[in-house]
């Protein structure tokens, strides 16, 4: 029986063949491919006995089992194989196999072991059946390194990557987004081939005193699998992979192989895009401020939560959420640049946890006589603000960064009472007990606010002293506890019942000042919210030093608000006559119509304080020459109610309000003294304007003293109440209301009739 490359236990063995690499420099007649060395016959010798070895002799059993175990065809040893045998003694195992393997084949065959041969170095294990040059060995090679197959499914069926990569380019096919780093061609190569052995010993042992490099490797890949990328650092985590099973153990790979094949240039530098959890750095000492550098993000998270188990340990973990921002809570001391928004905290391996708003300041800490603090961003609370939410405090709602009006006013926002006025929540009975009189009773009329009450909580210095603050949605004072200063009572005013005179029954209204008193319930008040305050703007009242002020109706700053721009240059052209136009009279497009209107006034009251708003333009006259001017001593929205058989039913007769607010009463006094020839009376608001005969004979049958039309007055009248401003109309006629005619209109005729008008209206103070 002869052992040979062909077939076990044939009495016939076949004549050698050698099989030599191409350019083998070691290959010799005697010697066959990949190290199996065989003695030649000796001419009429005895045929090889099993058992019996000759000095001479290969040693029979080991190489069987190699053979068996490794090569099912029986004919190629394999060459990890052949590496163990060679470097016993000489290169271990696992080593810097290409570095050394050589001269440990020399040594061994110094030693008298002539078996092994010199294997070419093989930097990494080739996919392709072709035979890729020397060192790069075929793809049936890859039967003799098991450990192929062992990989996790994802190296597997990576694509391309059929059997381990996609060539002798160390980095294989380009990685697909999304891919783990673990399939990248070089650490896979290396890890398939040295995987086991450097897990098994070198790992562990970080390699030999005699290979300084494997060790730096060993060392490295631990590094590696805490940095958390892709297969590897899941298997170093035993997280599962993808497919469901446990990532294996990590590979390591020498670094002196690692650019072997891979293109020149620096190294691409590894990215960290996690932390590891697993990684626990050395805990600071106690009241020792950790000096680690704390990147924004969630490791910092992770390890301030873990620092500290308790509760505390969870806010102060909070406390450092953003970067450099040290130990002091953020929403008290808010860095520069610092958005709104919510706080993803992590603790103890939670998914996440509804983290509470980083926007600081949900309270005004307007003084009597402040302009209110607020930024674009705070907190103001509001109820049924959508804003809202759990973990925020129900008067808090956070105000947009920047937005348009912000940028146009240098970011700044001050806090105002509640300007737009917020619908009625169901089943809040602060909410109930603002409800207006008129909407809630019989003959209740609009919440026109009477010249007496506007004026009354002022303490006698007008409103321009006080801050109001609608306290809705406060949670009652403790028992037992007197109602904290913060709760402040501003006039307790009176608002008009909707009768154009504002007479009738009044509902008190409570001001407060918005937010928990932080001694009333500390527990309840939250971190301390230190904002620093916004220069106050002043109220000026009188003439700036050395210069000339336009005081209007004399009110100390008033809003105009025209629907379009020729309006609003004809209002203004007025003002320079008198002396030119300053901060004290502001002017603004509102649009068409009277939703358009009253949002823009809603929008420049929230953001500037004004003692009285006036909408003015052209409109059409009833009764009223073209050019003359009307002054409004209400404004009515005429076509604001519902349509029926029996007529128009208006929103009084309807139950849902007025439609009609009344225009403040000194203002009118004093828009009819500066302008003697105007007349004064309703002034209708309208969607259409009236272009038909019966149209115009329905209008003025329901509203017999309306001296005009427009179609913006009732919206800006609306915003003005709702923000407690004085509010007045004033219209030069352009055409007569009627039967459409539009060659009728004298626009132009109209605005410098609207020019004229405000310059009688305003007086140059010195
Ligand atoms: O076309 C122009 O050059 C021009 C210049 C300035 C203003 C206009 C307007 O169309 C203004 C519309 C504005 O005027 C009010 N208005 C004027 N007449 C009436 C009317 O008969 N019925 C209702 N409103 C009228 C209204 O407030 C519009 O907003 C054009």
């Amino acid at each position: 029986m002869v052992e040979d490359g062909g077939h076990v236990g044939s009495a016939h063995p076949r004549p050698h063949r050698p099989r030599c690499r191409p350019g083998d420099p070691a290959a010799g007649p005697d010697r066959r491919a990949y190290g199996a060395v065989r003695r030649p016959q000796r001419p009429g010798g005895p045929p090889a006995r099993r058992g019996r070895r000759g000095g001479d002799d290969p040693p029979a059993r080991p190489a069987r089992r190699l053979l068996r175990r490794r090569h099912p065809r029986g004919h190629r040893p394999g060459r990890d194989r052949l590496l163990q045998r060679a470097g016993r003694r000489g290169a271990r195992p696992g080593g810097a196999l290409p570095a050394d393997h050589h001269a440990a084949v020399r040594a061994a065959g110094a030693r008298g072991r002539p078996r092994a041969r010199p294997v070419p170095a093989r930097p990494a294990v080739c996919a392709g059946p072709h035979h890729a040059g020397p060192g790069v060995p075929r793809v049936h090679d890859r039967r003799a390194h098991r450990r192929v197959h062992a990989l996790p499914g994802r190296l597997r069926h990576a694509g391309a990557l059929a059997g381990v990569r996609g060539g002798p380019q160390r980095r294989g096919p380009p990685r697909p987004a999304g891919r783990p780093g673990a399939v990248r061609g070089g650490r896979a190569g290396l890890g398939l081939r040295y995987g086991r052995r450097r897990r098994g010993r070198a790992a562990r042992r970080g390699g030999g005193a005699d290979r300084p490099g494997l060790a730096a490797a060993a060392v490295d890949d631990r590094l590696r699998v805490r940095n958390g990328r892709g297969t590897a650092a899941a298997a170093a985590r035993r997280l599962p992979t993808p497919r469901g099973r446990p990532a294996r153990a990590p590979t390591a790979r020498p670094q002196g192989r690692q650019g072997a094949l891979r293109p020149p240039g620096p190294r691409e530098p590894r990215r960290q895009r996690h932390p590891p959890r697993r990684l626990r750095l050395p805990d600071p000492l106690p009241g020792v401020r950790d000096p680690r550098p704390r990147p924004a993000g969630r490791a910092v998270r992770v390890e301030a939560a873990r620092h500290h188990g308790d509760g505390a340990g969870r806010r102060r973990a909070r406390s450092r959420l953003l970067p450099g921002h040290g130990r002091r809570h953020h929403a008290a001391h808010p860095p520069p640049g610092a958005v709104a928004g919510r706080v993803r905290v992590r603790r103890h391996g939670r998914r996440r946890r509804r983290g509470r708003r980083v926007q600081p300041a949900g309270r005004c800490r307007a003084l009597p006589g402040d302009r209110g603090s607020e930024r674009p961003g705070q907190a103001v609370g509001r109820c049924g603000d959508p804003g809202a939410g759990p973990g925020t405090g129900t008067r808090e709602r956070l105000r947009p960064l920047r937005d348009p009006a912000d940028v146009r006013l240098g970011g700044r926002r001050r806090a105002r009472a509640d300007p737009v006025g917020r619908p009625a929540r169901p089943g809040c009975p602060r909410h109930a007990a603002r409800a207006w009189a008129g909407t809630r009773r019989a003959g209740g009329g609009p919440p026109a606010r009477g010249t007496a009450e506007r004026f009354a909580g002022r303490g006698g210095a007008g409103r321009g002293g006080t801050v109001r603050r609608r306290g809705h949605h406060r949670r009652p004072p403790p028992t037992g506890r007197r109602r904290h200063p913060w709760s402040t009572r501003v006039g307790g005013g009176a608002y008009g019942t909707g009768r154009p005179d504002g007479a009738g029954p009044t509902l008190a209204r409570a001001v407060t000042r918005c937010g928990p008193d932080p001694r009333a319930d500390p527990a309840r008040a939250g971190p301390a919210r230190r904002v620093p305050p916004l220069p106050a703007v002043r109220h000026r009242s009188g003439p700036r030093p050395g210069g000339r002020c336009v005081n209007l109706l004399g009110y100390r700053r008033v809003l105009v608000v025209t629907a379009v721009e020729p309006e609003r240059q004809a209002v203004l052209r007025g003002l320079r006559t008198v002396g030119g136009a300053d901060d004290t009279v502001v002017v603004e497009v509102g649009g068409v119509g009277s939703a358009s209107a009253a949002a823009t006034t809603a929008r420049v009251l929230a953001q500037q304080r004004f003692d009285a708003v006036l909408s003015a333009g052209i409109g059409g006259g009833i009764g009223v020459a073209i050019g003359g001017t009307v002054i409004a001593t209400s404004s009515v929205a005429a076509d604001l109610g519902a349509d029926s058989p029996d007529g128009f039913l208006s929103l009084d007769e309807l139950g849902f309000g007025t439609a009609t607010i009344a225009a403040d009463p000194d203002l009118v006094a004093a828009a009819a003294k500066a302008l003697p020839n105007a007349v004064s009376g309703p002034v209708l608001t309208v969607s259409t304007v009236t272009g038909t005969l019966a149209g115009t004979r329905d209008l003025i049958a329901r509203h017999p003293r309306a001296v005009a039309e427009g179609m913006e007055g009732f919206g800006v009248a609306t915003a003005a109440i709702q923000a407690g401003v004085a509010f007045g109309e004033v219209r030069a006629v352009s055409n007569p209301v009627g039967p459409r005619d539009r060659a009728a209109w004298r626009i132009g005729e109209a605005l410098e009739g609207l020019s004229e008008t405000f310059a009688c209206l305003a007086k140059l103070t010195l």
